[in-house]
């Protein structure tokens, strides 16, 4: 059986390069950019005033008379001759020779003659042309993550589609015949399904929107067809269930006749050690271990890291740190252990009730601790390696 760094780095081996789309800017959060860009403008595109006031030019005397005025989206030609200034509000265009806007608070008018009281630095209160960027400059590199203040920044020089790596299109395949729908009367043997409301809404925190949803009962051909569609309609395929060594579990089988080869089958680890991984062309396929707690585990190791890079993250794990066991933690299984845990001020916590199949853990933890199968025994107050799940709390 492989370990946990074998899978994780077959897992990056067999990546897909993340593939450039053009988007309009409002569908480009979120996203990383796959282009580098560069100002199609001078930013700002002429020299405007910061403030309202007067524009003047040099600061030889007190006293000026006011020619004109200027507002935002105005574009007048003032020249200004000596002891003359212009009235100006924010935003507006500065008469091409006036080297200094005076606010307002610090003059006094009468009719149209301006006298100043308090002279401001010359250039004060002008963001000249070109300042932030000039036609040509460089703006934001290839790579970087798009959120409001990007879309803002190339919303303001003009640019309303960019090229951005597309995000993967994903299939959820619940396999089972014990699953029922929430909501429903539960029948004798049945449970309520819930793996797919937990991957989709993993999936959604994190912005993968195109989700897909099939259902599929434990009988092989139905698995095979769901498989081929859902092979033909999405980019990436997670499979919940059905993966084990049972005489049901049809998973692997319907994998193989679409023609999935298989990377990795089984991880020295717990929970989550029936994960398998294959590939099909440019199609990823994970069947992940039915019981919830083992699928969610799956999902923060291996398959939200290999579909954040296939969206063109750089930083694609979950964060790593480290904290002080609060209790000694055993591990006679000799698998690597992902033990759901709450960090509080440096300090982990273990929970209670890590069985694969109990989701409550989870619900009360915000870290995965992550002890090495070699390790038997971890003292209280020694160091420990968690993931951070990002729960926010
Ligand atoms: N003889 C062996 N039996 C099992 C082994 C083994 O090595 N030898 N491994 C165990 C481990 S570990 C796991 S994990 C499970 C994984 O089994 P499958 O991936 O084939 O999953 P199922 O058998 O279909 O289901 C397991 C468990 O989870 C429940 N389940 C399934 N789907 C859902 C869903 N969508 N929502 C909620 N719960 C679900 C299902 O009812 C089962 O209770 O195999 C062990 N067996
Ligand atoms: O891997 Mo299974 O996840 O231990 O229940």
């Amino acid at each position: 059986m492989i370990s946990v760094n074998q899978a994780l780095s077959l897992i990056q081996l067999e990546a897909v390069a993340p593939r450039p789309v053009e988007v309009a800017l409002e569908e480009a959060s979120e996203k990383v950019l796959a282009d580098n860009i560069s100002s199609p403008i001078d930013m700002p595109p002429f020299s405007q005033s910061a403030m309202d006031g007067y524009a003047i030019r040099g600061n030889s005397s007190g006293e000026f008379r006011i020619i004109g005025e200027s507002k935002a989206g105005d574009a007048p030609q003032f020249h200004l001759d000596e002891g003359e200034a212009v009235r100006i509000f924010t935003g507006a265009m500065v008469p091409e020779n006036a080297d200094t806007v005076v606010i307002q608070e610090h003059v006094e008018v009468k009719y149209n003659k301006l006298s100043i009281i308090k002279f401001p630095s010359t250039g004060a209160n002008i963001r000249l042309k070109g300042e932030q960027f000039q036609k040509g400059s460089p703006v934001l590199n290839k790579g970087t993550v798009l959120n409001e203040s990007g879309i803002a920044l190339l919303a303001g020089l003009g640019i309303n589609k960019v090229k951005v790596f597309d995000t993967p299109k994903i299939a959820i395949i619940v396999t089972g015949d014990e699953l029922q729908k929430p909501g429903t009367v539960l029948k004798p043997g049945k449970i309520f399904e819930s793996n797919s409301f937990m991957l989709k809404a993993a999936l959604k925190r994190n912005k993968f929107r195109e989700v897909h949803h099939y259902k599929v009962r434990d009988n092989i051909l139905e698995t095979k067809e769901t498989i081929r569609s859902a092979l033909a309609e999405n980019d990436v395929l997670l499979l919940s269930g059905g993966i084990s060594v049972g005489e049901y579990d049809f998973v692997r089988e319907a994998l193989f006749a679409n023609g999935v080869e298989e990377i990795f089958y089984k991880v020295n680890q717990k929970p989550g050690k029936p994960l398998w991984f294959g590939k099909k062309e440019d199609k990823r396929v994970f069947g992940l271990p039915g019981n919830p707690a083992a699928s969610l585990v799956c999902f923060y190791v291996y398959v939200l890291p290999a579909l954040r890079r296939q969206k063109g993250f750089k930083n694609v794990d979950l964060k790593k740190a480290s904290a002080v066991l609060s209790r000694p933690a055993e591990n006679k299984s000799g698998k690597s252990l992902f033990l759901k845990a709450k960090v509080q001020d440096g300090r982990i916590d273990i929970l209670d009730g890590q069985s694969s199949s109990m989701m409550h853990s989870f619900t009360q933890s915000n870290a995965l601790v992550m002890i090495p199968g070699e390790k038997e025994l971890i003292g209280k107050n020694e160091k420990v390696e968690y993931l951070d799940l990002g729960y926010g709390y």
